[in-house]
């Protein structure tokens, strides 16, 4: 659905380049959710705003449903440009307007008859649960509400894809999570491609189904969130993990009668009585040294540091049942 090729990004102030984004290639697959993470300054804004044009790159290509936006003349972006909805951390809204006259606005600029304003403003309203507040204004609402408004604005022109800047990050913890359930509902419901930019893990690891990590203007890590999560390579990526995990970690086998494992279980096997299945059928005692139980996205996972005591071919038994299960095992 989107393609970053090559994207580059100075801004030259007076005598000082700054290079916000170097080679940047990034594909965003249609329907999914992507996140991209990075610390202040390392160039999440310029990369989310490059794919609308916001921001023009100063070298690259974006591709956004086959089409090269950068090879547009103006208006012809214009009309690529309502495929594109966009919300902000300060939500954007215009102060003098209503609830309805804010999500009516892009409706009004396209022109649309009034009576398929009236309708398509109904169901947005009720789509984001905002139906009772309609004709207040801005200020009368709260933090979460007004993130609601600027989603349903974003969503009027039934857009295919929409941009998230740091759309959470002025919201409270648990406005926060509504926020996400209801990008994540309409992402369900729709289709609709997301593309968002965080500094929290935390919003990483409730929706996104696949991560770039950006640091200092390039991508050091992307892949699927399970396995970023699980298996961080860039220490930056650690450092994001570790806001919201402590890190199970396999330290360095000290005893030679014992051998340490970690185990990582995804999805319903992460119930499931794997390990002590495993070692009732070979005979050796195992003890949890560090564990933790969580969900990524809806998919429930669970890392281990065990120690198995015994005879020593029958843990080589074990290790090697755990691993015919299917699951992930490291050995000290
Ligand atoms: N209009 C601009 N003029 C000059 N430099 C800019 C401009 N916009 C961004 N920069 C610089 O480009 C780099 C990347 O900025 P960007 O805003 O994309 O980062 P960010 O990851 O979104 O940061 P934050 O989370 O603080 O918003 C920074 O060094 C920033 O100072």
């Amino acid at each position: 659905m989107i393609r970053l090729e090559g994207i580059t990004k100075h801004y030259d102030t007076g005598s000082r380049r700054v290079t916000a984004l170097s080679g940047i290639d990034l594909a965003v697959a249609k329907g999914e959710i992507f996140g991209v993470i990075g610390h202040s300054g390392a160039g999440k804004s310029t990369l989310l705003r490059s794919i609308n044009l916001l921001e023009r790159p100063t070298s690259g290509r974006v591709i956004v449903d086959g089409t090269d936006l950068t090879a547009l003349g103006t208006k012809q972006l214009q009309e690529q440009r309502r495929k594109i909805g966009m919300i902000f951390q300060h939500f954007n809204l215009l102060s003098s307007a209503t609830v309805e006259d804010n999500i009516a606005f892009p409706l009004k600029l396209a022109k649309t008859p009034k009576a398929d304003i009236r309708r398509k403003v109904s169901e947005l309203l009720e789509l984001t649960g905002l139906t009772e507040h309609r004709f207040k204004y801005p200020s009368q609402l709260s933090g979460g509400q007004k993130q609601r408004v600027g989603i349903a604005r974003a969503l009027a022109a039934d857009p295919q894809v929409l941009l998230c800047d740091e759309a959470t990050s002025a919201l409270d913890p648990q406005t926060t999570n509504s926020i996400l359930s209801l990008l994540l509902d309409i992402n369900e419901r729709f289709g609709l491609t997301i593309v968002l930019i965080t500094h929290e893990m935390h919003v990483i690891r409730s929706i996104c189904d696949r991560v770039a990590v950006i640091h200092e203007g390039t991508l050091v890590e992307q892949g699927r969130v399970v396995d970023v999560f699980l298996k961080p390579q860039h220490p930056v990526t650690l450092e994001f993990v570790e806001q919201v995990s402590d890190p199970v970690e396999l330290p360095p086998a000290a005893d030679l009668a014992a051998r340490l494992l970690k185990i990582t279980f995804l999805g319903e096997r992460t119930y499931e009585p794997i390990l002590s299945k495993a070692v009732q059928a070979t005979g050796v005692t195992f003890s949890i040294l560090q564990g933790t139980i969580s969900k990524l996205k809806q998919v429930p996972y669970g890392q281990l540091v065990v120690k198995l005591e015994g005879d020593g071919a029958a843990i080589e038994r074990t290790i090697e049942t755990l691993r015919a299960d299917g699951l992930d095992v490291e050995v000290a």
